[in-house]
């Protein structure tokens, strides 16, 4: 192994978890710091600058400079045999009892999120990773306090991990007084500990790699995986990965972050909760660019519509998966109602994701896993994949791409007073340690929430706004609205929980995220001084 620190470091960290913060690990953290974290640091600020530009009117569009690169004819790498046939993937948070679940739940592939479905509290993450490590190596056994016991099947999904993405620090780690970044830290621990384990296993290290913004994003994604290849004696192009495309401005740019990541990657997914945020967030300044209430911001919003069909077509021109998302309906093993509403929906999800020329999708819980499953083995058959359908017929330009009218939607009272209930509801669920949570049937997690809040900071900020009913979104309305979901949650989840969870402070925090004259990039920077 070759492990060059080229610098004295002076590295600090939580104590506890030494199995996983071995000094050969932490020498290997050390490293990709060391490498990476200035250019990581430059790519946020290039984040904020474009920020800038798009705030005084440009719009994104096609990059000139990398015409040729949509010109010509190439492919993207070899795809392992255990990533072809991807029709149902799961995913969850890296807790033990779910990691076991997920593995079990017949699905092809289970992404284990330390992403939007964690939140990123120290023992969250080091049991995450030592839940992963354990599982790889068949040693997960689990017996819980009711006495009903966990261990894995014969047969388990294939497994990929879901870093954090390239804004969040983590805190517990830091490297000559500087917070690491929450993406190596993760990656790195996770393919430190398990490269070498995964390939004996005949898989290997894989990955969903979140909220890219940029082709260059792509690309220092790929110089950390050669380096850390390298320092592991591990041939590159070994790791695999599939990139979220859930930013607007990714939209742009994905035969680019194909073509950057070609040695390592296999697949798009179109992140779409993300991708809603973001079209919102981006353009929050526009006078002409106003979102209606949050359930009106479907998959066949026009723009939406544009993003994944390119999508799919672009995947299959490149030789890569295409790989739907999240339909976020949760069934309720005791409620008949719930359970049939949960799965029409997803079902109609599902067979329009199959019949757009998507490979594979996303559940969010394993009794989705068979409706899922049979959208897909419809148009499938016993294909693994469907990346022959090229979709030429789809022609999406940049105007496609930022057409944000949706015929007919509204901002009601309704729903501002949901996005209220749902971003609090979050938040405190967050603080608590849990980042993915059923709230009012639906699955919330850090994507879904950063929605509810945009809204109400954009509805709040565009002058004038106003409601259906003809009345004006005030700082005093929204205020009022405030307290009065605190008062609801209050009553709904119980007194006990609501003083132990701090549900008071995230409704602090949601007020202050809506009301800032500036907007926060993203919800769980504020927040996340509130973890241990
Ligand atoms: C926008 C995006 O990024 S989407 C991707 C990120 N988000 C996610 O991954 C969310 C994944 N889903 C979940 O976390 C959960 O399904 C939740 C929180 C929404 C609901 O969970 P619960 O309230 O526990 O659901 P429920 O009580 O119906 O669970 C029934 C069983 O299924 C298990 N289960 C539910 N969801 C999952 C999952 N995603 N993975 C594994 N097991 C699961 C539960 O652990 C429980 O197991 P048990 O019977 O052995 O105790
Ligand atoms: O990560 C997925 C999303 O929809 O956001
Ligand atoms: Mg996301």
């Amino acid at each position: 192994m070759i492990l060059e620190t080229a610098t004295e470091t002076n590295t600090k960290y939580k104590p506890g978890y030494e199995d996983i913060l071995t000094p050969e690990a932490i020498s290997f953290l050390e490293m990709l710091h060391q490498k990476f974290d200035g250019r990581r640091l430059a790519l946020l600020q290039a984040r904020t600058d474009r920020q800038k530009r798009i705030d005084a009117g440009e719009l994104p569009d096609f990059l000139p400079e990398t015409a040729a690169i949509r010109a010509y004819d190439w492919k993207v790498g070899s795809i392992p045999a255990d990533l072809q046939n991807r029709r149902v993937e799961i995913t969850g948070p890296v807790d033990r009892k779910m990691v076991i679940n997920a593995l079990n739940s017949g699905a092809e592939v289970f992404m284990a999120d330390f992403e939007d479905a964690t939140s990123p509290t120290w023992q969250n993450l080091l049991d995450g990773q030592r839940n992963l490590r354990d599982a790889i190596r068949r040693d997960i056994d689990l017996t819980v306090q009711n006495g009903k016991t966990y261990r894995l099947n014969e047969k388990t999904a294939v497994l990929k991990v879901r870093p954090r993405g390239w804004h969040l620090p983590e805190k517990h780690f830091t490297i000559n007084g500087k917070a690491i970044s929450g993406s190596l830290f993760d990656f790195g621990l996770y393919f430190f500990h398990n490269a070498h384990a995964l390939l004996d296993r005949n898989t290997g290290p894989y990955f969903y790699l979140p909220k890219l913004e940029s082709h260059l994003e792509a690309r220092l994604w790929n110089d950390v995986f050669v380096a850390a290849q390298e320092a592991l004696n591990i041939p590159v192009g070994t790791i695999k990965v599939t990139v979220l495309i859930e930013t607007i401005t990714a939209a742009f740019e994905m035969e680019e972050i194909l073509y950057e990541l070609r040695p390592h990657i296999v697949g798009l997914n179109a992140g779409r909760w993300d991708y809603i945020f973001s079209a919102i967030k981006k353009f929050r300044n526009q006078p002409d660019i106003i979102f209606p209430d949050r359930t009106a911001v479907t998959m066949q919003a026009p723009f939406m519509k544009a993003y994944t069909s390119l999508l799919v077509k672009t995947c299959h021109k490149r030789g890569a998966h295409a790989i739907g998302g999240m339909a976020a309906f949760i069934p309720n093993r005791h409620d008949p109602k719930v359970n049939e509403h949960a799965f029409g929906k997803v079902k109609a999800d599902k067979t329009f994701e199959a019949e757009n020329g998507f490979d594979g999708t996303w559940v969010a819980h394993p009794d989705l896993a068979r409706v899922a499953r049979e959208a897909f083995d419809k148009v499938l058959g016993e294909k693994p994949h469907q990346k022959e359908v090229l979709r030429d017929e789809v022609q999406v330009n940049a105007k496609d791409l930022l057409n944000f009218s949706i015929p007919g939607a509204e901002i009601t009272e309704a729903g501002l007073r949901l996005n209220i209930n749902v971003g609090i509801m979050y938040l405190g669920n967050w603080l608590c340690g849990t980042g993915a949570a059923a709230i009012h049937n639906l699955m919330e997690d850090a994507a879904t929430a950063e929605i509810s809040r945009a809204q109400v900071w954009q509805w709040l900020h565009h002058p004038h706004t106003k409601t259906s009913d003809g009345k004006e979104i005030t700082e005093e309305r929204v205020l009022q609205l405030i307290s009065e979901e605190t008062e609801n949650i209050k009553e709904e989840i119980g007194l006990a929980k609501f003083v132990n969870c701090h549900f008071e402070r995230a409704s602090q925090l949601f007020s202050e995220l809506v009301l800032s004259g500036c907007f926060v990039e993203f919800l769980t920077l504020p927040a996340y001084k509130y973890l241990d």
